[in-house]
């Protein structure tokens, strides 16, 4: 038996729509594989209830299959599905790394990158890296095409988590066809600052490049209470707050002193809108990690 634990991620972070990720040092979902004739899925945990355990529709069954790596495969959750937190990403790389182990397969962690999308697709309906990416290799990612970059950044962050699914599939049905001149480079411009921000540790820099003009403002009025949010955390001492993936989820980076009352502040602002929430006080972490039984 395999075990691994693979991390939460919050992908785009505002300037890098399908480009950047981010690997959060917790929540994460732990995944236990055996060898079988055929591949089952049981899963238990946050959301499991809204999880298919047909290999069809399980992120984790296209890996498997990928990987000609048969298994029984037990998930358990501990991101919420539907929540912008690379739950369905998460699954699907630790099911890589583990059934890599398993089978003796010897790739490499970046060799699992596309085929853990291909895990990430089945609901998506379309290959993007920039959640499974972190959650196999940690850090803060750049993924272009099939090449992969990572920074191993140092990054406070507080990721909000709302009582509201949306699915990727459909917060991607409200991106933009098209962008104008402008947005473009204003879009550059804050990428080009978060990536700065991230291989110096400086959350300022970071959180000046998390706005984007194009794709987040779209996504955030599928989310009731983004706006009260996003001013309850920047009041607390954010230095940045974007949509988490495709949302619902809200992120914050900041700097350490400020984790706690951010947290507390963006509770209370998707309370002001009568939403429930969770908030998360991590930072940037680590990829997959592997335990043998
Ligand atoms: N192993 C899995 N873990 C979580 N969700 C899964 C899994 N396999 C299939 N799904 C389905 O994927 C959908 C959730 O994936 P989706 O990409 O919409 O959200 P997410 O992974 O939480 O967030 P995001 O990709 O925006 O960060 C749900 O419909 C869920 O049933
Ligand atoms: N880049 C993808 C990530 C979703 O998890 C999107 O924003 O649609």
């Amino acid at each position: 038996m395999v075990t691994v634990r693979a991390p939460a991620t919050s992908a785009n972070l505002g300037s890098g729509f399908d480009v950047f990720g981010a690997a959060l040092d917790r929540p994460a979902d732990v995944v236990r594989v055996e060898k079988a004739d055929r591949t089952t899925i049981d899963v238990t945990g946050y959301g499991s209830e809204f999880i298919p355990e047909d290999p069809a529709d399980n992120t984790v069954g296209a890996v498997a299959e990928a990987l000609d790596a048969p298994a029984h495969i037990r998930i358990d959750k501990g991101i919420r599905p539907s929540s912008g937190l690379g739950s369905s990403g998460a699954s699907a790389a630790a099911a890589a790394v583990a059934l890599n182990e398993l089978y003796d397969r010897g790739l490499s962690r970046k060799e699992l990158v596309p085929i853990a999308g291909k895990g990430e697709a089945t609901v998506s309906g379309e290959v993007h890296l920039d959640n499974v990416a972190p959650a196999l290799l940690g850090g803060f990612t750049v993924a272009t095409g099939r090449d992969v970059t990572t920074v191993d950044a140092d990054i406070p962050l507080v990721a909000c988590l709302p009582e509201i699914a949306i699915s990727t599939r459909d917060a991607r049905d409200v991106v933009p066809a098209g962008a104008t001149m402008e947005q473009l480079v204003y879009t550059v411009g804050r990428a080009a600052t978060l990536t700065t921000g991230m291989c110096r540790d400086d959350p300022r820099l970071v959180g000046k490049g998390m706005h984007d003009r194009l794709v987040t403002p779209a996504r955030a009025d599928l989310i009731s209470g983004y706006d009260e949010v996003r001013e309850a955390a920047l009041d607390a001492g954010a230095t940045g707050v974007t949509v988490s993936g495709a949302g619902p989820g809200v992120i914050a980076a900041c700097y350490p002193e400020d984790r706690r009352s951010i947290a507390a502040a963006m509770v209370d602002g998707f309370g002001e809108v009568g939403v429930d929430s969770r908030a998360y006080q991590t930072k940037i972490g680590r990829g997959a990690t592997l335990y043998r039984d």
